[in-house]
Order: structure tokens, then sequence, then C-alpha cells
């Protein structure tokens, strides 16, 4: 992903100037992120880097699998897991039905860890930290709820119990895993930090109004798109509190203090570490709303199939679509953010929870690293002198993802592109020559031709497949096919469909275990 971290443009004041680290209480992570007045008209609040990766490690907990992880008797939680090295995204990873994201980390990229940040969706259970640790990584970072060898297993979890009586061998863990912190190099902590002020209303505001829905609503002059997307986001914060915030209070302490962090148990720490996280999860909610659910119709659906090579499953696209939605809340573009993603499918089985898919590259639309504030022009074509537009000098998200990948693209593997928004024509062709097969996004400005910018050929594009965000075509060519094994290696009854029920089961089932689980 784009580099570039301007603290100039990091728009949005911050409410708090320290971020919270368990090992030493607050501390200042100002190298990582800063968050300063917005000084541009029209730009939005951005994201620090902390709170992307944070946001992308509790998605990629959420990875969708054809298998459940584990049944409700085991007490080993699902984890996603981000590597990043100089503050760009190696890896997504989580958890599969046999391996730790932190076992899958080390398998993936062995030594190529040192000097890495790694962030957890959960405290990693001391079998993985002991590896990553003497791997030379240079900081872990966790989402402070239920550990990955939980401690609420056992002990109603969401039904409203108020004390925790984890088992002995999730309590053996917690010392473990403290001793580890206590005795090892890298900086083992809690890395939360606040949002910029107005994020989750820019965030909300923007998802409502993102390419995706602007499509439904176009086609549906009828349809209150934004009161569907109302709705799903409340159902979507239900789900993601029940996952990954503890709503009763005492349980969270408690929660804590077995995890060796006792600075947060204390206030004003404690009120402060809930606040980060509920706002985080209001944004993930958000973000992940971008897309309205299948009961609408819509997907990612291919107008000429090809047949060339098969396509994902759609619940797969729609979870990589919100990475690349994620991503797009770092833009430096005063008016629009972009987000893509690359990802690739191995020929191998691997090991990861992501199946046959591994990570490319990612980016966003930025102005050149290591450019400084209003360097380079921001105005857009209704600005009549054109030496004042942003056009030649920002950098496209697809061609970030391109500069910044961490892995190279072999012809002879399925490489795909997932974009928030439809590739212009600087970036059309730059996709098919690098050899990506497959682009998944919106032509809503397909056909549009600014001058400075023009989004004419796509909608020619040949050789590679397109699968644009459209109504389920009634001839059935639709992507997925039941009987073709899906990315991570599944056949047959675990085909498109039962996939994307699977999904529906599974956070329906949630939602039972967790009506009380609002975020107070
Ligand atoms: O494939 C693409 C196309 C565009 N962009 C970025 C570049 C630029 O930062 C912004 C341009 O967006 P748009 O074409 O919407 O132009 P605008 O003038 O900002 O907005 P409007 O649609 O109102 O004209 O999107 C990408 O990252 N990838």
């Amino acid at each position: 992903m784009a580099t570039s971290d301007t603290s100039g443009r990091e728009a949005g004041k911050s409410r708090d100037s320290v971020s919270l680290c368990a090992c030493k209480g607050p501390c200042d992570v100002r190298d990582t992120s800063t968050q300063t007045d917005a000084k541009v008209q029209g730009h939005g609040p951005r994201l620090s880097k902390v709170s992307l990766f944070t946001l992308l490690s509790l998605w990629m907990e959420l990875f969708p699998r054809n298998k459940p992880i584990q049944n409700e008797t085991q007490q080993t939680r699902s984890t996603g897991l981000v590597v990043v090295q100089n503050h760009n995204i190696k890896g997504l990873h989580c958890s599969s039905v046999e391996l730790h994201a932190g076992q899958i980390a080390v398998i993936k990229h062995g030594l190529r860890l040192r000097g890495c940040d790694l962030y957890f969706s959960r405290k990693p259970c001391s079998t993985c930290l002991k590896m990553i640790v003497n791997a030379g990584v240079s900081r872990i970072s966790y989402w402070p709820g239920d550990p990955e060898l939980s401690l609420l297993w056992g002990c109603g979890d969401g039904d409203g119990h108020k004390s925790v009586c984890s088992s002995q061998e999730a309590v053996l863990d917690a010392a473990a895993s403290e001793r580890l912190k206590s005795n090892s190099r890298p900086h083992i902590c809690v890395l939360l930090q606040p949002l910029a002020v107005n994020t989750m209303q820019f965030v909300e505001e923007t998802s409502s109004s993102c390419d995706f829905l602007q499509k439904i609503a176009k086609d549906n002059p009828g349809l209150n798109v934004v009161e569907l997307f109302r709705e799903q986001r409340q159902c979507r914060l239900k789900e993601l509190t029940a996952m990954f915030f503890l709503k009763d209070e005492a349980q969270h302490r408690s929660i804590l203090s077995t995890m060796g962090l006792n600075n947060f148990c204390i206030e004003p720490y404690f009120s402060s570490l809930r606040q980060n996280m509920s706002d985080l999860i209001a944004v993930l909610a958000s973000v992940a709303s971008s897309l309205l659910g299948p009961q609408q119709g819509y997907g990612f659906y291919e107008k000429l199939p090809m047949q060339v090579s098969r396509a994902l499953s759609q619940s797969v696209v729609r979870h990589c679509i919100i990475q690349a939605q994620l991503l797009s809340y770092r833009t430096e573009d005063p008016k629009v953010g972009v987000g893509a993603v690359i990802w690739a499918e191995g020929k191998s089985d691997h090991c990861d929870g992501t199946g046959q898919l591994y990570l490319v590259g990612c980016g966003y639309n930025a102005y050149p690293v290591g450019s400084q504030y209003a360097e380079f022009p921001q105005m857009d074509n209704k600005q009549q002198d054109r030496q004042c537009r942003k056009y030649r000098y920002i950098i496209h998200a697809e061609q970030n993802a391109l500069i910044f990948r961490s892995a190279e693209i072999k012809e002879e593997e399925n490489t795909m592109i997932f974009v928030t928004k439809c590739p212009c024509d600087e970036c059309a062709p730059l996709i098919k020559g690098a050899g990506i097969k497959q682009i998944y996004t919106t032509d809503l400005d397909s056909g549009r031709d600014k001058h400075d910018i023009s989004y004419l050929k796509f909608d020619h594009l040949q050789g590679v497949q397109k699968f644009t965000w459209q109504k389920n075509l009634p001839d059935e060519r639709v992507a997925g096919h039941p009987d073709l094994p899906l990315p991570n290696g599944y056949v047959g009854k675990h085909g498109r469909q039962s996939d994307d029920e699977y999904q529906l089961i599974k956070k329906q089932r949630l939602l039972n275990t967790c009506k009380n689980t609002e975020i107070g």
C-alpha cells in the first residue's frame, strides 16, 4: 500500500494526542501517524495507519470460510492478522481449521518478519507468540478483547454472565504470554488510537453514498438506499459488537487483568479504551455496509463471461471489496477516496484461512510518498486553471497497489484486483499489462470523459475478466459455480450459494446470542 504519511494532510483533529499502550500505559505513537487539523476545504477526516491496520485485522478475522473454524466447544478463537513492514501491508491472514494466524505468518514470511509490525484481532496464544518473538518482529499489537485462547470459553460468553471463570489452560497461557512479553525485545502492546473528530459521521455519510450504493439507487429510483444502508448498518453493528466488544464491564476488566493489562482496568484508561474500541467497531460497521446484503440481488457479475477461469464466491468478493473500502479512508484526494487490493489464487492448497488466496498488494489514491502539505495541486476539473488540478500528481489506488506489492504477479496464477472505483484510462491498461486476470469493481463511472481523467477504456478492455456490481442476471451468468472448487479448496456442497447461506446463518446465530450486546 502507499507509504506516504504526509502529516500535514492528516485531516481532522485528534481527540487525544496519545495512544494507549498496554506495557507502559499511554505512549506516544506519533512516529506511526499523526492527525492534525483539516487544512483543505472539503477534505474529510482520514484514518490513521494504526486504525486502518487494526480495522483490517478485525475484518480479516471474519474472512469467509467454507467450513466453520471450530465448533462452539473449542476454546481457540479465530484470529485475523495484518503484517506491516515500514508502514506497508505485507500480509493479510486469518486462522485456518488447523493453524493459528501467528503460525501462518511464520510459515508464510519466516525471517522476513524481522522488523515487521503485527496487528492481531486477538492477543495471540503463547505458542504463536514465542515463534513471532523469535522471528525478530518489531511490534505486536492486539485488540484488547477476548484473546485467541479464549478466557470466556465455558463461562457463558455473551449471555449476560458477570464473572469470568476461564479454563486453567487459558489462564496458564495468559501468564506465559505475559512472561514472553516482559522478557522479549518486541514491543507487545494494545495500540488503539482515538479517531479524528467527525470520522464516524464522515465514514457513515461516505459509505452510504459510495459508488456501489449509488449504482443501486440509479437502477432503482424508487428505492430508499440510504434507509437500507442504515438498517444494514444497525445489523452489522450488532454482529461486530458481539464479536469484538465485551458489554459487561466487570467481565472486560477481569479479562484485561488476566492478560496483564492492569493499566487499562483503572480510569480514565478503561473508559478511554472502551470508547476507542466502540468507535472503531462503529466505523467498521459503516464500511462493511457499503454493499447491501445479497437479499437485494446485487453482486459482482460478469457481463460477457469469458469462461477462462472461474470466479470467486460472492462472499469472498464482498469481503475483499470492503478491505478496499477501508483502504480508501487513507486517501489524500480532497474529494474522493479510492482503495484497491490485489489477491492471487495460488496453485497449491495453502495453510491460510483464506484458502489458496494470498495478498499481492494494496493501496489507495495519494500524492507521491514524502510529499508535503500543499506541495501539489488539489483542485478538481471544476477549476478553470488546469495547472491547479490534482490529476497529474495523484497516484491512483491500483497504481499504488502495484508499486508497493509484496509478491510478484505470476502468469500461471489467477490474480485479481478489487477496486472501489471503475478503473480509469490510466489504470485499465496497467491492470491488464501487469497480468491481472480479473477485476472486481463498479462500472458507475464507465464512459465518463473529464479530459484530465477519463473512464472510456474499461468497457472495451479485452483479455481481463470484469466483474461489475450489478443485479443478478436471470440466465445465471453469475460468478461462481457450485461444482467447481472454491479458492480454499472445498468442492461441491460448499459452493457459492451455500457459502453465502453459511455466512447468513452464522450472522443469524450471532444475533441470537447477543441480543443485548449493543455498545452501551
Ligand atoms: O482508477 C482510478 C480512478 C480514479 N482514481 C482516483 C484518482 C483521483 O484521486 C480520483 C479522481 O476521481 P474522479 O474521477 O471521481 O474525479 P473528481 O474530479 O475527484 O470527482 P468527480 O467525480 O466529482 O468529477 O480517483 C483512482 O485511484 N483509480
